[in-house]
């Protein structure tokens, strides 16, 4: 009687919930693909297996996208989404739905309601207070920083020229960090730094094994979880050492002594302010963040500053090694600025190096740092197609299948082009979007493009960049294998040989 009983209940349950879910159910019979979708697990026994696995499965739902007119479905678990490689979907979407899907709740326990992944409620107030430090002022004045830390990374290379194959990732992602600790904290974080990197790295890992299984989405299962206290461990230590930084800093501006931030970061007294300090002075006790605030937007700088220009800066020279005569024009048009002096980039150089910033464009559009963003409808939006999104459908834009549509990049999508970006041609503002595009789309924008377009002229100015040894020419007109943890990485470690350049001639 009691398993009557239970089957008739679960009978019920699932009626209910069929007739529930109906809107959403009809939107998926829209939206199908060749991808078998199985109940309660969805299409998320495609998504769960390595990084590189998980990366082509996406990657396939971005191409089923473009086969069926620019948008198809996914399902996670019982979560629906649409995943979009359409440029007019894309636009209407980024400026409409701004609340991040329910996916992100992954990562917001780590960075909080940071900007970033921040519910609506608080990204608006948030991002006003936070875009202004932005301000092309500022930024122009962080070219010092990167400037010298390029130089640094110049001598950091020079046990490895001509060493034979190097992973260039590592040494790039120390400048991009010693980069955004002067610019966002105003310290040397030393040999918190190695911690910090770890730590970050294991919790993209963990959250987007998390993000695409829905079992482990559930708190109470994932306590259960080896990985739960890696996880929570690695999130403190990050916090940890934010924490101690801000308030050392706080400590530094009550006693109003800029001479020991100076000793800090071995600057002159026209060192510019950090983005930490801009925060500190626009915050008292009506207005601006609260110490908690604070943390959790230094945290988003940090996090969203770091790992992104780097592998960006690293796909470029790994394309730069695979393609000698582009390298060759790089280096022309630095000769043609910089001469064979060995004098530091400035700000001033920055929009003259039009070529490096076409291959930079290019690069990004082959290889986007971040290949998809999220969102979630709040209400029902129909689509030109006729299509109704309804609410509380997930969205997930493909950047990586936009960036390859041949409606927006002709046939030759998949080819390394950087031509597509010199003598006026434009585009569709949605099709290429590696920092996306509408209200939330990335603040760093302009800081990245700085960053990398003065390490890339420094290296290029003294490194020749190869191939990594043994590489035959049909490796080298292969596409890269790619992982996704969060962020794109080449599965194969970013690896490369570099050789000292002859600077007397320009080829
Ligand atoms: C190549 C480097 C970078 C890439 C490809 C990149 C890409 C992105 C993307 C795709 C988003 C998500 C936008 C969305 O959901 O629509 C984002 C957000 C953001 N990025 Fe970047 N980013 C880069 C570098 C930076 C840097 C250097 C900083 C800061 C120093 C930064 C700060 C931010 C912030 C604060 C947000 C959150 C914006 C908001 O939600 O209002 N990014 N970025």
């Amino acid at each position: 009687m009691f398993y009557i009983l239970l089957a008739i209940c679960f009978a019920l349950w699932i009626i209910y919930d069929q007739w529930k879910s109906r809107r959403i159910l009809k939107l998926s019979r829209q939206l199908t693909n060749k991808y078998k979708a199985f109940p309660i697990v969805g299409h998320a026994y495609l998504l769960i297996g390595g990084d590189t696995e998980r990366m082509s499965s996406l990657a396939a739902f971005g191409n089923e996208a473009t086969l069926n007119g620019g948008t198809t479905g996914l399902w996670i678990g019982r979560d629906f989404n649409i995943v979009v490689s359409d440029a007019t979907v894309a636009e209407i979407i980024l400026k409409t739905c701004l609340e991040k899907s329910k996916m992100m709740d992954v990562l917001r326990h780590v960075t909080g309601n940071g900007t970033i992944f921040a519910p609506l409620s608080f990204w608006r107030p948030r991002r006003k207070i936070i875009a202004p430090s932005f301000s092309p002022r500022n930024l122009r004045q962080f070219v010092q920083v990167f400037a010298k830390q390029s130089n640094c990374l110049i001598e950091r290379l020079k046990p490895v020229v001509g060493s034979g194959t190097i992973s260039i990732s590592k040494y790039i992602t120390t400048f991009t960090m010693e980069s955004v600790c002067e610019t966002v904290l105003g310290v040397d974080m030393q040999e918190d730094q190695k911690m910090f990197m770890n730590a970050l790295e294991e919790l993209c890992c963990l959250s987007i094994m998390r993000i695409c299984n829905p079992l482990l989405q559930i708190e109470a299962i994932y306590k259960l979880t080896s990985t739960y206290n890696t996880y929570y461990k690695q999130k403190h230590t990050i916090w940890d050492i934010v924490d101690r930084i801000i308030k050392s800093k706080q400590k530094y501006a009550k006693m109003n002594d800029m001479s020991q931030r100076n000793s800090m970061v071995g600057a002159t007294k026209e060192y510019p302010k950090t983005f930490l300090e801009i925060l500190m002075d626009s915050s008292n006790e009506t207005s601006g963040l609260t110490d908690l605030e604070l943390r959790e937007e230094v945290l988003v700088l940090a996090v969203a500053g770091t790992d992104t220009s780097a592998v960006g800066a690293s796909f470029v020279l790994c394309m730069l090694s695979r393609h000698p005569d582009i390298q060759d024009k790089v280096y022309k048009e630095l000769f043609e600025i910089f001469g064979d002096s060995d004098r530091p980039v400035l700000a001033d150089d920055l929009p003259k190096l039009k070529y490096l910033e076409a291959v930079i464009k290019e690069t990004l559009r082959l290889y986007p740092p971040v290949p998809h963003i999220v969102r979630k409808v709040e209400k029902d939006l129909t689509l030109p197609s006729g299509v109704t999104l309804v609410k509380k459908t997930g969205v997930v834009v493909s950047i990586w299948a936009m960036h390859r549509n041949p409606k927006y990049w002709g046939p030759d999508a998949e080819k390394f082009q950087p031509n597509r970006f010199l003598n006026g041609r434009t585009y569709h503002p949605y099709a290429f979007m590696p920092f996306s595009n509408g209200p939330r789309n990335c603040l760093g924008y302009q800081y990245a493009m700085m960053s990398m377009k003065t390490v890339l002229a420094t290296l290029l100015r003294n490194y020749k960049f190869l191939p990594k040894a043994m590489s035959c020419e049909a490796d080298l007109q292969t596409p890269f294998t790619v992982k996704c943890d969060i962020m794109l990485r080449d599965s194969d470690g970013f690896q490369l040989q570099l050789e000292t350049r002859n600077k007397e001639s320009h080829m």
